[in-house]
């Protein structure tokens, strides 16, 4: 017979790939069924390599400038809806909260310490988690760490102060900075990350960090979830190397242990979790030993590099603009004098706020925020189902021209209170909105602001020959790359 003689191997392979072809585009035609624009996705694939080539600092402007403030994306077969609409937004984040209260689940965080994590937990367990926590920020509370913050941000200005009259990458000492205070406030650590480079603390947050972005594992969870799940089962992939993991579940657990023996008038969140413990002893359901454990790793995860991103951008903003440098140390003589800052004097310095809060409008450290359709529901004409993600595309709705005029120049009185009245209450978002948004947003702008007056009181923050301008940032996360900048002591700049 002159028939092909095709292996039967070969005919079960491409009999399966036949029906994974039909079964993705079934799933794929959802957002046409709904009536809601898109780009067509590609079979398997979705809009993945699209968005992937682009990041989404660019992919998610120009989806909006050619679909509309409602789109559909796939990726893999994940059905994604984009949504720049805030009125929209407004219901998901607030109103029909309760049909969007997760985050996309990756799965990244399947091993101790992550599994319990406030950031993934879903559902009663994260309102549980998040009800014992919110205490340990309240104003009260941060108001006894200012002296933790204010030593970490004597190291960092004389740390600089040591090279100054040079170009510094301000990233690194901003990096050193945050990950000083955090490892004071959240792991009860006392560390100098900038004179003390082999510190094992500093040594395994760099590895975590680098591991989390870099690992193919990370990139395939995001895009192709269940390929991601299968590689992790069959090859127990991991995000995080086991001996990081083990290394901070054993400072977690002595840091816990000494906490219980005695806690040395010492101020932080272990110190505080323990407490909210014993409170709760007897009335209800108090936070476990792993939930405890587990938040002092996110807060490490989640204050490291927003706050670094933030104070980074922050200086070469005013680096382009001494005038506004000069009009917030006026304002630091006036409302703080010459002593340290604390969480009252800080609260004082409102157009430092309007200054950080106009740097995180322009290049916001977290680029989207997500959250998972739990329910099926209609929100203003647009159907979602259960399953989908919600795309908030931060960046995108802070360059919006229709809520922020010539959005690309930095003008810190946008803030003020009058102009703020005039615009929609979500277009400025960069710890998110809502019952879940940023848990740690006054520690957040405490020590932004603290680290500013220390910084601003001792130099003049001048751009150099090494300055990158525009910024450069991580295409994916927005993180800033390398920022050089000439920090002049004020006593040599002004002679
Ligand atoms: C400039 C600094 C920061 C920025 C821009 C930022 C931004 C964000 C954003 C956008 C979210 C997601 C909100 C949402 O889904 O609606 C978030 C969540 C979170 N942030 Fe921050 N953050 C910052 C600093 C911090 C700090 C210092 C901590 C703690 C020490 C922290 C802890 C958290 C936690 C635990 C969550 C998850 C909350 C939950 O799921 O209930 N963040 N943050």
């Amino acid at each position: 017979m002159g028939g092909l003689d095709l292996p039967w191997w070969l005919i079960l392979l491409g009999l399966f790939l036949c029906l994974l072809y039909f079964h993705t585009s079934r799933k794929q035609g959802l957002f046409r069924s709904l009536g809601i624009p898109g780009p067509k996705p590609y079979p398997f694939v979705g809009n993945t390599i699209g968005l992937l080539r682009l990041g989404p600092e660019k992919a998610f402007p120009q989806l909006i400038k050619e679909f509309g403030k409602v789109v559909g994306v796939f990726t893999g077969t994940t059905p994604n809806i984009l949504i720049a609409d805030l009125d929209i937004l407004k219901e998901i984040q607030v109103k029909e909260f309760h049909c969007f209260q997760s985050r996309k689940n990756l799965g990244l965080s399947p091993e101790r310490p992550m599994n319990k994590m406030l950031n993934v937990l879903e559902g009663e367990a994260w309102r549980h988690v998040r009800n014992q926590c919110t205490p340990a920020f309240s104003g009260s509370k941060l108001r006894l760490m200012s002296s933790q913050m204010n030593r970490c941000a004597e190291l960092l200005v004389s740390n600089i102060e040591a090279k100054s009259e040079h170009a510094v990458d301000i990233l690194q000492h901003m990096g050193a900075f945050s990950m000083d205070v955090i490892a004071s406030v959240a792991f009860g650590l006392d560390v100098d990350s900038q004179k003390d480079p082999n510190d094992p603390f500093l040594h395994h947050a760099r590895k975590s960090f680098k591991s989390n972005m870099k690992n193919p594992l990370t990139l395939l969870m995001l895009f192709a979830p269940p390929v991601g799940r299968l590689f992790q089962r069959l090859f127990g992939l991991r995000i995080l190397p086991e001996d990081t993991c083990q290394f901070f579940m054993d400072i977690l657990e002595q840091a816990l242990d000494a906490r219980r023996r005695e806690s040395k008038g010492r101020v932080d969140f272990l110190q505080l979790m323990l407490k909210a413990q014993e409170e709760e002893e007897g009335s209800g359901r108090r936070l476990t030993h792993d939930e405890v454990l587990s938040q002092g790793f996110v807060f490490f995860f989640a204050g490291y590099s927003t706050i670094s991103s933030g104070l980074t951008n922050t200086a070469y903003l005013l680096a382009l603009h001494p005038e506004i440098q000069e009009r917030i140390l006026d304002e630091i003589n006036a409302e703080v004098g010459s002593g340290d800052p604390d969480y009252d004097s800080v609260h004082r310095l409102q157009y430092l706020e309007c200054v950080l809060n106009e740097s995180l409008r322009l290049y916001s450290p977290a680029i989207r925020v997500n959250r998972t359709c739990n329910q099926d529901v209609t929100i203003r004409g647009v159907h979602f189902t259960q399953g989908m993600v919600v795309l908030i595309p931060t960046q995108a709705i802070h360059m919006d021209p229709e809520q922020w005029p010539d959005p690309e120049r930095f003008d810190p009185d946008r803030f003020t209170a009058e102009n703020k009245a005039e615009r929609h209450q979500l277009a400025w978002q960069p710890f998110g909105f809502g019952p879940r948004h940023c848990i740690g947003i006054r520690l957040a702008q405490m020590e932004m602001k603290v680290a500013l007056v220390h910084l601003l009181r001792k130099f003049r923050i001048e751009v150099c020959d090494k300055t990158n301008i525009p910024l450069k940032r991580d295409k994916m996360g927005g993180q800033p790359k390398e920022v050089f900048l000439l920090m002049r002591k004020r006593e040599d700049a002004e002679m």
